[in-house]
């Protein structure tokens, strides 16, 4: 079966097209939605099997990046959201995807005195657009199933993963969460433990994340967030060293694509 992803929209997203784009090389089917539309109707959820947060600006990044889109989401739709997950669905936000996700409830980072994770402003306070390498510890994600370090690019000024203390970024870590996690170039993936002092210096880690974290996943690894952008990484001459390195074929951003739709064959 060729699953059906819905590709949700908000003012000022602007990776959608992409998105949907590398869904449907991947083998699934997109609908886009503008989430006016998701949340007059959330039964639109029960026709899909994947829903796709993609990246840009909603809402002008007003208050925070992803708070407006992820409050709409919070607080009109947690449960339909919930059920979707528990479904056997997946859900996966990129980059702007990812700070809705961080803010909706559905990764799982908040207790009862509240948020215990979140995406803050890079380190150096600037709007970050480079290649990074990445150590992946797929665990039970649905999403990153068969890799194990992956380059792709980031663009973003908000992608600093910042964590209450160091004991929550241990459970994350022991309960395999931090399934993306920034790696020098030239060095072993996923090298060092994850500390609340980014172990790797900028540019590697963009933005000084906590434990050089890039991308993590819920409980159920069906749900995942990730700063870097795999709709850009669909076709090897994307990368900016094809020819010197040799890539052809497809770009390793394209597996994640895969994984969601083989995931339902
Ligand atoms: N590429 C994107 O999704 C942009 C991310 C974002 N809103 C930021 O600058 O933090």
């Amino acid at each position: 079966m060729s699953p059906r992803v819905l590709v949700l929209r908000a003012p000022g997203t602007n990776c959608d097209k992409e998105t949907a784009f590398a869904f449907e090389q991947a083998g699934g089917t997109t609908r886009p939605a503008h989430v006016r539309e998701l949340l007059d109707n959330p039964q639109l959820l029960n026709e899909h099997q994947v829903l796709a947060i993609p990246g840009g600006f909603s809402y002008g990044d007003d208050i925070a990046s992803g708070r407006i889109l992820g409050n709409q989401l919070r607080l009109r739709l947690a449960e339909a959201l919930l059920e979707f997950r528990d479904a056997g669905k997946l859900v996966l936000g990129i980059c702007n995807g990812f700070q809705v996700l961080m803010k909706t409830g559905l990764l799982d980072v908040d207790d009862a005195e509240g948020p215990q994770a979140t995406l803050a402003w890079n380190n150096n306070g600037r709007y970050e657009a480079r290649w990074v390498k990445l150590g992946v510890a797929p665990g039970e994600c649905v999403f990153l199933s068969g890799l194990d370090e992956i380059e792709l690019p980031v663009a973003h000024a908000e992608g600093k993963f910042v964590v209450r203390d160091q004991a929550t970024l241990d459970a994350l870590a022991a309960s395999g969460r931090l399934v993306l996690r920034y790696t020098p170039v030239g060095e072993p993936a996923l090298a060092t433990a994850a500390t609340m002092a980014p172990a790797v210096p900028y540019p590697a880690n963009p933005n000084g994340a906590c434990g050089d974290v890039a991308g993590i996943c819920d409980t159920t690894g069906r749900v995942l967030g990730l700063m870097p952008h795999p709709e850009r990484f669909l076709f090897a001459h994307q990368h900016p060293q094809w020819t010197r390195n040799g890539l052809t074929g497809d770009g390793a951003g394209m597996k994640l694509f895969e994984n969601a739709v083989k995931y339902f064959a």
